[in-house]
């Protein structure tokens, strides 16, 4: 490699692992060289679910000696899953663990806390959707288990900040990542006074908002020495993933949209500013930054979460044939993947799904392989349902959905997704989350020309295309439409 090629590393934190991965552009192309792997989830502790930081923070340091190996660093940069934050003390000091979203302990909390500022209030000075664990309803929920706390604490930094500030020393917060929290206002491009004062938050724990691409220092000494980085930058990715994901997103157009699909399944379309109207209120869309000043206009979709928890209470058979033996076993049951009920873990998700089954008069799925199917068809067809959205508060036509990320590998999926809703799906880039930071790395570092990022992407990955071959019947489409919606996540 030649001396002038840079050589960039991404620390990328799913739900359910992590990747350290090294990128390079060389002739116009993006290389990627994962150098480590690791695992990540949720840690239960007393009715309580934490994420490992420390664990992460160990994770992250090692992947950093083994990139440092490959020869000199010149940027890393960090993306993770939205919404989740650490509070510091006067001292910089964690005050307590790091909750994840799917702790229980916001149940009720969003509808008190929208007694108080209506919805309609919410939505107008954020844009963002109603989620019960928005960063918001988090710290709301965290001042109720442990009153005084947000008064005792001196700053409030989002999970990739703080592991920025961790290797930089430099507290912010990247605004991909700022706008899910539903406390920031994408008009201003400031945090949300309105809703901040509304639920009694202190200011002053909210740290400057930078752009993805903002260079935040070196490596700290400490860090450098523990890795071998040397005169190493940190510079701000998209850190919301998501926003990676969709920075990476391989399209050409305007009659696109997208679905990163893992965990979450986030189906959207990328808009030049926020649509924050009567409809998209209506039908809960958010809209999240995305990278050079983009708005993400979106849906979050439960995703393959459900299978994930499923398969973790099967005993964890391997993923590629538990989806081999969904597309051979019968269909039918279907469920709203966003039933409130599904959202958080344990061991009974096949029994969730099962009950709503039965309590919606539907057949009850009763293997693995019937009730996989039973979810992928239910998001096939809640994404179909999403686009539609999409199309009427927009006024666009979509023809394609590019589906990236983890779940772009489920063939059966991509093609149930083409059938359901009619349109072309392009499956790829599957490391689109990995691929995004690199790039806004690489275009902050003047490795590719401003504004290339879709375009080294195009130049870089394989895709695949799955056309619709064999139409859904719209009475299907009508019987999903009115599974009962008792519980919903967001309506
Ligand atoms: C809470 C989720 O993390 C979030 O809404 C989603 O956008 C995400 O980040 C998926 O990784």
């Amino acid at each position: 490699m030649s001396a002038e090629v840079k050589r960039h590393v991404a620390i990328d934190l799913g739900a359910s692992s992590g990747r350290v991965a090294i990128g390079t552009i060389q002739d116009g192309k993006l290389s990627v060289n994962v150098v480590h792997r690791f695992a990540n989830g949720g840690v239960p502790v007393q009715g309580r679910l934490y994420w490992d930081v420390l664990g992460l923070w160990k994770e992250i340091l090692h992947g950093l000696r083994l990139a440092a190996q490959h020869g000199h660093i010149h940027s890393v940069g960090v993306d993770s899953w939205a919404v989740d934050y650490a509070l510091l003390d006067e001292h910089d000091l964690l005050m307590d663990g790091v909750h994840h979203y799917r702790d229980p302990r916001t149940g009720g909390v969003m509808d008190d806390c929208l007694n108080v500022l209506p919805r309609s209030a919410v939505y107008a000075s954020t844009g963002i959707q109603f989620l019960p664990f928005n960063t918001v309803y988090q710290l709301v929920a965290h001042e109720r288990q442990a009153p005084g706390i947000l008064n005792r604490a001196c700053q409030l930094l989002l999970v990739p900040d703080l592991l920025h500030f961790w290797l930089s020393g430099r507290r912010a917060t990247e605004r991909t990542n700022a706008s899910t929290t539903q406390l920031y206002d994408p008009r201003e491009d400031a945090w949300s006074a309105p809703v901040i004062t509304a639920f009694g938050l202190p200011p002053v724990l909210f740290p400057d908002i930078v752009p993805a691409g903002t260079v935040l220092g070196e490596v700290t000494p400490a860090v450098a020495q523990e890795t071998g980085l040397t005169s190493t930058v940190v510079v701000a990715p998209a850190t919301h993933d998501t926003a990676s994901a969709v920075a990476a997103v391989p399209a050409v157009g305007n009659d696109w949209a997208y679905l990163s699909s893992g965990t979450w399944s986030l189906v959207g379309v990328e808009t030049l500013s926020p649509v924050v109207t009567p409809e998209a209120l209506q039908y809960n869309l958010t809209n999240e930054a995305g990278v050079n000043g983009t708005t993400r206009l979106l849906k979050n979709v439960m995703g393959l979460w459900i299978v994930q928890e499923c398969r973790r209470a099967w005993g964890s058979p391997d993923f590629a044939q538990l989806y081999a033996d969904a597309e051979a076993a019968a269909g039918g049951p279907l469920v709203d993947p966003d039933d409130g009920r599904f959202l958080h873990a344990g061991l009974d998700m096949p029994q969730r799904i099962q009950a709503y089954c039965r309590e919606t008069g539907q057949a009850v799925p009763a293997t693995p392989a019937e009730i996989t199917r039973c979810v992928l068809e239910s998001l096939a067809l809640r994404t179909a349902e999403v686009l539609l959205q999409l199309e009427d508060v927009t006024g666009r036509m979509i023809s394609t959905l590019h589906v990236v990320g983890g779940g772009s590998q489920v063939r059966f999926l991509n093609q149930l997704l083409a059938d359901t809703t009619g349109r072309r799906v392009i499956a790829g880039p599957v490391e689109a989350t990995l691929i995004g930071n690199l790039l806004v790395q690489a275009e902050a570092s003047g490795s590719i020309p401003a504004g290339s990022l879709r375009s080294v992407v195009l130049q870089s990955e394989a895709l695949d295309t799955f056309e619709p071959t064999t139409a859904v019947p719209s009475q299907r489409l009508a019987l999903f439409a009115q599974l009962g919606r008792a519980q919903p996540l967001h309506s």
